[in-house]
């Protein structure tokens, strides 16, 4: 199974090395516009092959897409990531442009691929990979909820000091600072509801430490995180190559679902060989809801922005 990760910068190369590492793919392709460094990345990451003990072949090209032919996945991870200070949606005037001339170049070596879309404003640039490709919607997923899910789970184990793997937590609506929705919930420890033992005020603070996670390491690192984002698409690609049918959150392009159309955001998706397979609507109560409406509002404001793009 062939990867093509369009972006060898913080979260493309990562993500290759997870990949490699956990043996998901048996190719990756890293490509990127900086001449030699998508060649260095692949180069840096097989020289751990015989120490980490994985077969997975990494390489890299500069610009020459005929390298990404035939794969089954391509992620897109090209575009710069926000600074200290911004939002996601500020970067929309620069990565759209490079999101469509990317998309574009790798589609015409992988028709039949299925495109993970991780370069922000999430949301928009997922709806301009479905609009660019024409391809069907099952075939185009954003990486957004993962991660955040990924990050609630993280706080949650960190407030209520309980194991991450005996914690479960899904975050839907927009990969954004604002438009994010932790569904406090649903969160559950072993399967007993946060909700039974935890205070409102508790499971609104981890709301509020997921919801800014982003940021917070922006601020901290000087530009946005790309270990847990890197993790956060091999699962995604994991979960496509091998068929997990697992329930992901991921930016989808919905039909009605959720009362929504036309529009990419965060819901629970089943994650297969097709690429998301089915959405799972869940039963959101009346606050859930109009969080949700007022994300889905947030995010169509932020796709007028592409306008000047797509026309
Ligand atoms: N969806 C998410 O959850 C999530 C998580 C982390 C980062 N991101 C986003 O992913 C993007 C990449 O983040 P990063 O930290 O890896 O940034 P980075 O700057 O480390 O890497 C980006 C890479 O893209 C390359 N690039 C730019 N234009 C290109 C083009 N036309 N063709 C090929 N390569 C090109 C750059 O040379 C660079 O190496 C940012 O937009 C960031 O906001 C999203
Ligand atoms: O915070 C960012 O800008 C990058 C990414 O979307 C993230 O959530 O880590």
């Amino acid at each position: 199974m062939k990867v093509s990760i369009i972006g060898a910068g913080n979260v493309g190369a990562t993500c290759a090395e997870v990949i490699a590492n956990r043996g998901i793919a048996s190719e990756v392709v890293l490509v990127d516009i900086v001449e030699g460094y998508a060649e260095g990345k692949a180069m840096d990451i097989m020289q751990c092959a015989a120490t980490s003990g994985f077969d997975t072949v990494v390489s890299g090209s500069t610009n020459d897409y005929s390298k990404t032919a035939n794969s089954n996945v391509v992620v897109v991870t090209s575009g710069i990531p926000r600074k200290p200070g911004m939002t996601r949606e500020e970067l929309i005037g620069t990565n759209a442009a490079i999101v469509k001339t990317v998309i574009e170049s790798a589609l015409k070596f992988s028709k039949d691929a299925i495109f993970v879309i991780v370069t922000n404003p999430l949301d928009t640039m997922a709806l301009a990979a479905l609009k660019i490709t024409g391809l069907p919607k099952n075939r185009i997923i954003g990486m957004g909820g993962a991660l955040d899910s990924s990050r609630f789970r993280y706080f949650l184990s960190q407030k209520f000091q309980k194991p991450m793997a005996d914690v479960e937590g899904l975050v839907i609506g927009g990969h954004g600072d604002t438009t994010m929705i932790p569904l406090t919930r649903f969160a559950t420890y072993k399967g007993v509801p946060f909700s039974e033992f935890a205070s409102e005020q508790d499971l609104e603070e981890v709301a509020k430490q997921t919801m800014v996670g982003g940021a917070t390491l922006t601020k901290l690192l000087g530009t946005s995180a790309w270990y847990a984002p890197g993790a956060s698409v091999s699962y995604i690609v994991d979960c496509i190559l091998n068929d997990r049918k697992k329930m992901v959150p991921c930016s989808a392009f919905l039909q009605g679902e959720y009362g929504v159309k036309d529009l990419f955001i965060g819901v629970p998706c089943i994650l297969g060989k097709n690429g998301i397979e089915s959405i799972v609507e869940f039963n959101l109560n009346d606050a859930e809801k109009a969080k949700f409406n007022a994300s889905v509002e947030a995010i169509l404001e932020t796709n007028k922005g592409l306008t000047n793009f797509l026309g």
